[in-house]
């Protein structure tokens, strides 16, 4: 949602904004997010819930790539009880078509996510990565049998439909703190616990850059794209050189673009006025958009034990 080099935008909301959707956006809020960026957000309609951040425990913590370990601290949004469903959205995410119909239509009950991929040398830590299995291709490389069964569907959790409840963040946590940490940190702990009521979704809903180099056949057409996700190396829009591997591909380009578009269109700010009677508005109880923890400034303040 806002980190240091964007915090003069809440880039998120004016997305939404753009695209009409008819609900707000809730922003988890770590500690040390400067109130200048509360502000921002504030004013440009976003409800602010601050969020404490989760580790798992000291001793275990080195079994996850440190980059991620502070993304356990996403499972706090399973406590936002005053809404029934909501759409979880990465801060370096863009919504660029309505995805409304994700919080009105879809059946309760289930937890919805776009499938990862791999094949990005992230993953070389992995059997599948060693083999060169994909779950975007299942047919490319056959899963050996002498390996057991293939991995289960794996959902890349930038972006997903979930249902707070406070029996489902305890049982979160107290997984938590049962299961050692592992690479992917909360996103392999969400696709454990989840997997039983996983159901993919379109790539469409979650474009992970990645796909446009590893799996372009799954893309479809990129103007269909409703979600992009700029997770790919050097693919943060907002300190976008070009530099990095695949970041000078003509599309990577149009993408980034996209975003600035968004960025610097100053008719998607909320005026004051708007953003008072928003604030007035936003009693309802009703599902929201839900974008995730802001950069903080700094890394991170040692937190109590998730327990
Ligand atoms: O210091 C941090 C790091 C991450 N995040 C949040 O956690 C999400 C997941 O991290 P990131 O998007 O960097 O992971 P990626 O999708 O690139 O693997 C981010 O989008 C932010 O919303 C955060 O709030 N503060
Ligand atoms: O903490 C783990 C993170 O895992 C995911 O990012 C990964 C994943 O997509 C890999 O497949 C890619 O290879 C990698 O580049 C990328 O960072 C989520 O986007 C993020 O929200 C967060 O859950
Ligand atoms: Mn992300």
């Amino acid at each position: 949602m806002c980190s240091p080099a964007t915090g003069r935008r809440a880039q998120s909301t004016e997305g939404l904004r753009k695209v009409k959707s008819a609900y707000p956006l809730v922003v988890a809020m770590l500690p040390d997010v400067p109130e200048e960026h509360r502000d921002i957000l504030r004013a440009q309609g976003c409800i602010i819930r601050e969020i404490e951040p989760i580790y798992p425990p000291e001793n275990l913590v080195q079994f996850a790539m440190a980059y991620y370990v502070i993304n356990y601290s996403k499972l706090r949004i399973w406590n936002f009880l005053d809404y029934s469903k909501m759409v979880y959205l990465d801060a370096d995410i863009q919504v660029f078509d309505n995805i409304d119909h994700l919080l009105d239509d879809t059946e309760d009950g289930y937890f919805y996510a776009v499938m990862d991929c791999f094949c990005e040398k992230t993953w070389s830590h992995s059997p599948q990565h060693s083999i060169g299995y994909c779950q975007q291709c299942p047919e490319k490389v056959t899963w050996p049998a002498e390996m057991g069964s293939p991995p289960a569907l794996y959902f890349n959790a930038g972006m997903f439909v979930f249902e707070p409840s406070r029996s489902t963040y305890e049982n979160l946590l107290h997984t938590l703190r049962m299961t050692p940490p592992t690479p992917f940190a909360e996103q392999d702990l969400l696709n454990m616990f989840f997997q039983k009521i996983y159901k993919p979704i379109p790539m469409a809903y979650n474009l992970v850059l990645a796909m446009l180099w590893r799996h372009p056949e799954n893309v479809g057409e990129l103007e269909k794209v409703k979600v992009v996700h700029y997770c790919a190396a050097g693919s943060k829009p907002w300190r976008y050189t070009g530099k990095e591997v695949n970041m000078d591909r003509e599309d990577i380009k149009m993408l980034v673009s996209k975003w600035w578009d968004i960025y610097n269109d100053t008719s998607l700010d909320l005026s004051a006025e708007d953003a008072i009677v928003q604030a007035e508005d936003q009693t309802v109880s009703r599902s929201s958009i839900m974008a995730s923890m802001p950069d903080p400034a700094i890394s991170y303040v040692p937190a109590p034990s998730a327990a």
